[in-house]
């Protein structure tokens, strides 16, 4: 079997992930200290003096774990006592194990990027969980929630255009398959409100989306949509298959989960699945992850707010949840460094979960980074076979583009792309739909 591609790294200098590492990652830590600081006086309300000092002691380790980032200091093993802290430092040992004599420690602008950059995410968790008693405060929480808030008229606008199709037996089957196609759009899009992107800036969705996706058509570089309405349609004919279970591994809170909750409900209504399982993050990760706070935060402000057509859509997800046809995970792999294709060795409980599904979508950048190993392939190079031998079910990574990793492009598109917008790869302005499966 050939060789497969170097990984992308912040040793390639002026590389997206050397610009990620070296002003980007910084940005962010400094945004995180700044909210650190400015719930100061909150602290003192809950928590008296010993408050004072946890911010106090958090801030000193970001400070410190800044400094080493900026000054490209070893990377080193967590301390911290939590469930994955003996994965993390045995991952960083496999990462020394890889390196030859000479090139001295694993560290920020060597190693590659996919595990120091998760590495800093997991390294903001241990500090505020040394840091009792502020040791559960989400210190991202305050953007993701804006991010909601921010696109309110966003969510109204999909959540009227969502409760118009249902209910969804009026349709005929070529009217529910060009709305699931107009669904799965909006997912996509929806994942440009990316904060670790912008650094935390917010990206919250302004335009009516709906309205947009004839201009954005084309700027989907791979549409896979009909393998997976040729998956789902044939399901519901096949009476044998009384259940059809959709996974969806979730991305970013705010306004994409509200799109991703947005195709779900549709794909129930539809019956085009029967159940629907959300795979979530188990602590803060690159800074618009969401987590089970977050899933229920925006269930519970959907339900509770004044637009009639949100509170409609929050009241049925609550019930979907409630009946456990809606079905919530966030297994501690999907805040590891690992690339997908080792999840059978290293969460064989995850993998055999994820066999269940008859389809899994995974939503972003990120999702698509560890599905690809976070490797250099060559921008034609089959998707099937960068996957990597991870095939648990049908699978369709929804993304759009920030890192310089592609695959699966037709031969020329790469090239016609680099001529037209230098920057196709990094601004997430294009996006793919991309299926592996059996059809
Ligand atoms: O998974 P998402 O939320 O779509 O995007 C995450 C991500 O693109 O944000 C950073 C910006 O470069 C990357 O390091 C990372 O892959
Ligand atoms: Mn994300």
């Amino acid at each position: 079997m050939a060789e497969s591609p170097a990984f992308l790294s912040a040793k390639d200098e002026g590389s997206f992930a050397y610009l990620t590492i070296k002003d980007r990652t910084p940005q962010i830590l400094t945004k995180v200290i700044d909210t650190l600081h400015r719930h100061k006086s909150e602290f003192f309300e809950k928590h008296g003096e010993e408050g004072i000092e946890a911010e106090k002691k958090a801030i000193s380790l970001l400070s410190k774990l800044r400094n080493e980032l900026q000054t490209d200091k070893p990377i080193t093993p967590l301390v911290d006592k939590c469930v994955d802290t003996h994965i993390w430092n045995q991952y960083l040992e496999y990462q020394r194990s890889l390196l030859n004599e000479g090139d001295g420690e694993p560290r920020w602008f060597f190693s590659p990027w996919l595990f120091v950059e998760c590495y800093m995410y997991r390294r903001i968790h241990e500090a505020i969980v040394q840091s009792p008693p502020i040791h559960d405060f989400d210190v991202f929480k305050e953007s993701k929630e804006e991010n909601f808030f921010e696109s309110q008229d966003s969510i109204d606008a999909l959540c009227t255009h969502l409760l118009q199709l249902k209910p969804t037996k009026g349709l005929r089957e070529e009217q529910i398959q060009d709305e699931f196609f107009k669904l799965l759009q909006i997912s996509l899009w929806g994942n440009k409100c990316d904060l670790s992107l912008s650094g935390g800036e917010s990206s919250s969705q302004k335009a009516d989306i709906i309205n947009c996706l004839q201009d954005l058509k084309p700027f989907i570089l791979i549409n896979d949509t009909e393998s997976l309405w040729a998956l789902l349609s044939k399901l519901k004919k096949t009476v044998e298959t009384p259940v059809v279970r959709v996974d969806i591994v979730l991305d970013n809170s705010g306004f994409e989960l509200i799109t991703d909750l947005v195709l779900a409900d549709f794909l129930f209504s539809s019956e085009l699945a029967t159940e629907i399982h959300f795979h979530g993050k188990s602590i803060p990760w690159f800074v618009s992850d969401v987590t089970v706070h977050d899933f229920n935060w925006i269930v519970e402000h959907m339900k509770s707010s004044n637009l009639e057509s949100m509170s409609t859509c929050g009241a049925c997800w609550e019930a979907y949840a409630r009946m456990g046809r809606w079905v919530y995970h966030d297994h501690a792999f999907w805040t590891l460094p690992h690339p997908y294709c080792v999840m059978p060795q290293v969460a064989p409980d995850l993998y055999a979960e994820l066999q269940k599904a008859h389809l899994i979508l995974f939503k972003g950048d990120l999702n698509y980074r560890k599905l690809m190993g976070d490797r250099k392939w060559k921008f034609t190079f089959p998707f099937h076979q960068a996957l990597s031998g991870f095939h648990p079910a049908p699978l369709c990574s929804i993304r759009t583009l920030k890192c310089e990793l592609q695959v699966g492009l037709q031969p020329g598109q790469a090239e016609q792309l680099t001529a037209s917008d230098p920057h196709w790869l990094t601004t997430g302005r294009y996006g793919i739909l991309q299926f592996d499966g059996p059809l």
